[in-house]
């Protein structure tokens, strides 16, 4: 039988009510919940003390502790990068990435700083996805399935027990505005108890879905929402991202993959500080990560990156950083997240992977 995530909001509450249980004790049984190293099928609610005696039958009955596992994980030559494989519920894969980037060190240095964690965690809110970008190995895989909130929030969990988590972004697998409903939930659970993120350190990239983007504005008020841009004019966006939509900018991040030859040009530059000269963003170049040897695409070289980022900073006055990707080696950087089957021998012929803890294999 399937069972719900305890960390699946919305569900625990309404059963809560309706047994006429007070869901004032919920996070007391998350808090519980996420310190417990007990990943097995028989999780013993009664470890949770206090609860009314109603509240047990009822999390025996309906509700799992956590309904995905960790299937394998991978860390990048330099341990900086990890990338988890989970498995979900219905048997799918979803994978998120820890990357250990110390922002005020301006380095990577593999570790959490002493005075406080610094980890980001890339986490995935769909299966595959639908809006089929051309140069996103997720893309290709069509869509598959939503992610509950239940099973976005455990990718937090699963993580925290590798590396402290500071920041969460919404760049792994999937469109997150086309799982409205349960990312708005998930990360309603994260900044609350125990989990406490600030919505400040999370941040939600889209490719612009305008309706959405607009209601989580309201929905979600302080979050840090990231447009994955990638051209200056529609045409070309387009021809990279079949679901490319017109959406107004507000303060947010643009995100733009540096295609050699596609959209790097200083025209395309001057293009984007026109376009973007008047609003507040910043923009962010980003290296088009290899998707496989097929691809259409190659990144642009630093000369290219740097000549476009001082156009836009020099001529038009917008704030531009250069991102520097991690977790190549891995397959664990953006948009290179595509859920292979995870059988031993696949990984091991990949050639990629430095570092592999097999946890279930
Ligand atoms: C995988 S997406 C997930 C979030 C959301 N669907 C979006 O498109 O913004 C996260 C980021 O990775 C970028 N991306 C996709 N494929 C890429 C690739 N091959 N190289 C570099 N970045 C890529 C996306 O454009 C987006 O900015
Ligand atoms: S880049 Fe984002 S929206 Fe486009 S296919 Fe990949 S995951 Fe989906």
């Amino acid at each position: 039988m399937t069972m719900k995530s305890i960390f699946d909001a919305r569900e625990i509450k309404v059963e809560f009510e309706k047994a006429g249980i007070n869901p004032s004790f919920i996070p007391l049984i998350w808090k519980q919940a996420s310190i417990s190293h007990n990943d097995g099928e028989n999780f013993e609610w009664e470890q949770i003390p206090s609860l009314p005696s109603a509240a047990y039958p009822l999390l025996y009955s309906k509700f799992k502790r956590l309904t995905s596992s960790l299937h394998s994980l991978f860390h990048s030559s330099d341990h900086v990068t990890s990338k988890l494989l989970i498995k979900l519920q219905n048997g799918a894969f979803v994978e998120a990435v820890i990357m250990r980037y110390d922002t005020r060190l301006g380095k990577y240095n593999g570790k959490p700083r002493p005075g406080g964690p610094r980890s980001t965690l890339c986490i995935s809110s769909q299966v595959g996805c639908k809006m089929g970008c051309k140069f996103c190995a997720t893309g290709t895989m069509g869509f598959k399935n939503n992610l509950s909130s239940g099973e976005i929030v455990e990718q937090l969990l699963h993580a925290t027990r590798i590396s402290p988590i500071r920041n969460v972004v919404f760049m792994g697998m999937g469109e997150p505005l086309n799982n409205y409903a349960a990312l708005v939930e998930a990360v309603r659970v994260m900044t609350g108890p125990p989990f406490q993120l600030s919505p400040k350190r999370i941040t939600v990239s889209t490719v612009g879905i305008v309706h959405a983007i607009n209601k989580l504005h309201n929905d979600l008020p302080g979050l840090n929402l990231a447009v994955s841009l990638h051209a200056p004019v529609q045409d070309i966006r387009c021809q990279i991202m079949p679901a490319a939509r017109a959406f107004p900018l507000q303060k947010i991040m643009i995100e733009y993959i540096m295609l050699d030859g596609v959209n790097d040009d200083e025209l395309h530059a001057h293009q984007l500080g026109k376009l973007l000269e008047t609003f507040q963003v910043v923009v962010n170049l980003i290296p088009f990560n290899p998707i496989g040897t097929s691809s259409q695409f190659r990144t642009s070289n630093e000369q290219r990156v740097s000549t476009f980022q001082k156009i836009l900073r020099g001529i038009y006055k917008i704030r531009t950083t250069v991102r520097k990707e991690m977790g190549q080696d891995i397959s664990g950087a953006c948009g290179q997240l595509v859920v292979n089957p995870p059988d031993k021998r696949s990984i091991e012929s990949s050639g990629h992977l430095t570092d592999i803890e097999d946890l279930h294999l």
